[in-house]
């Protein structure tokens, strides 16, 4: 139960609670091949908190926010029981499409990775056109940006990869001007391509500048940097827009606040990027939280962080998946600083 009059427990006792784990994927992503997470074991639940290496301390406090929520207050109540979830292709050759798409279960929605960063369009059109003739017309396929185009850039690509049928674009273009020119100028060309917004959201000190200004369809929300499952269900409520739910590269603990966001979402009308572990080559819990004939159970996300984490992960010991000892203490440290930051009641 979600209760405001939950105090936030103190730094010392988040670091007391936590674990830090490293865990190796099995294709690069976000130009990684290890993602590390700190575990937190706390009164109501398993909780993550991983934020991105990169990111500042007042950032960072948000995600931690969102695990203070999962261990310690808890969630809103769900209104469905089965959460539908995507399979995400990162930006691999066309060789490896296949491989990928094999392992989410029963999917029939894909996100694409595209405009990474040293690829080229050409690159984008065949990821594509091997996703769409491997899932085959009925599937669903949207792609992912993460901002690298122009609006122009954008414009182009759209254009042309919409010839095999996207549901929508996620961050095109890097900021709200850009996408809502990108938006005006699809729909002068009538290319039917919706768009969403994705770190235009989630990175914003703003994250309604979007709805207000008519920039975007569509809204992705992710429950870390939003800073929890009732927040951004408050900033879907207050964008008024169609919301898909999606992950940070989450383990599987991190995932099922993932699964309570989209579970207690009022409406949600598309498949979420709730599919990531499947990224992971090694995960925290057994069995993981992966889809099932293409969806999640939102009992079986409760189940997972209420429950065991795989043998010997505890609140201070990660077993074989502990990170090393300067790592570990790199973590602490964040945690203890990001602590520090949260309002105390
Ligand atoms: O939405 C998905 O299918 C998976 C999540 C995903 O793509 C992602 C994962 C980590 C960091 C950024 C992103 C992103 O959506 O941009
Ligand atoms: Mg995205």
């Amino acid at each position: 139960m979600p209760s405001a009059a939950t105090p936030a427990p103190s730094p010392e006792e988040l670091v007391a609670a936590a674990t830090v784990v490293s865990l190796p994927m099995r294709v690069r992503f976000r130009g990684v091949l290890e993602r590390e997470a700190v575990l937190l074991h706390g009164p109501l639940a398993w909780a993550e908190f991983a934020p991105f290496p990169e990111y500042a301390d007042e950032e960072a406090a948000r995600w931690l926010a969102a695990a203070v929520e999962a261990g310690w207050a808890g969630w809103p109540e769900p209104v469905r029981d089965r959460v539908p979830v995507n399979a995400t292709v990162p930006a691999v050759g066309p060789d490896r499409v296949g491989e990928v798409l094999a392992r989410y279960d029963g999917c029939t929605t894909a996100k694409v990775k595209v405009a990474e960063r040293g690829q080229e369009l050409a690159d984008d059109m065949a990821r594509v056109a091997e996703v769409r003739a491997v899932l085959g017309p009925a599937a669903r396929i949207r792609v992912d940006a993460n901002g690298g185009w122009t609006p122009d850039q954008a414009r182009e690509a759209l254009t042309r990869l919409s010839a095999y049928g996207l549901e929508y674009a996620e961050q095109p273009c890097a900021d709200v001007p850009g996408l809502a020119r990108l938006r005006r100028d699809l729909a002068r060309d009538g290319v039917d391509v919706p768009v969403a917004a994705d770190e235009s959201i989630r990175r914003s000190e703003d994250p309604l500048r979007v709805a207000r200004e008519g920039a975007a369809d569509l809204v992705v929300v992710k429950v870390p940097p939003l800073g929890g499952v009732a927040a951004a269900l408050r900033i879907v409520a207050d964008c008024g827009l169609p919301a898909v739910v999606s992950s940070a590269l989450d383990t599987s603990v991190g995932m099922a606040a993932g699964v309570a966001l989209a579970a207690a979402l009022p409406a949600l009308e598309h498949a979420c990027g709730l599919g990531t572990v499947e990224l992971l080559a090694r995960d925290v819990a057994t069995p993981s939280l992966v889809p099932v004939a293409g969806s999640i159970s939102v009992a079986d996300a409760l189940q997972t962080v209420r429950g065991d984490l795989v043998p010997g992960l505890t609140a201070g010991g990660g077993g074989d998946l502990a990170a090393g000892p300067e790592r570990r203490a790199w973590w602490l440290d964040r945690l203890a600083r990001c602590a520090a930051l949260l309002p105390r009641a």
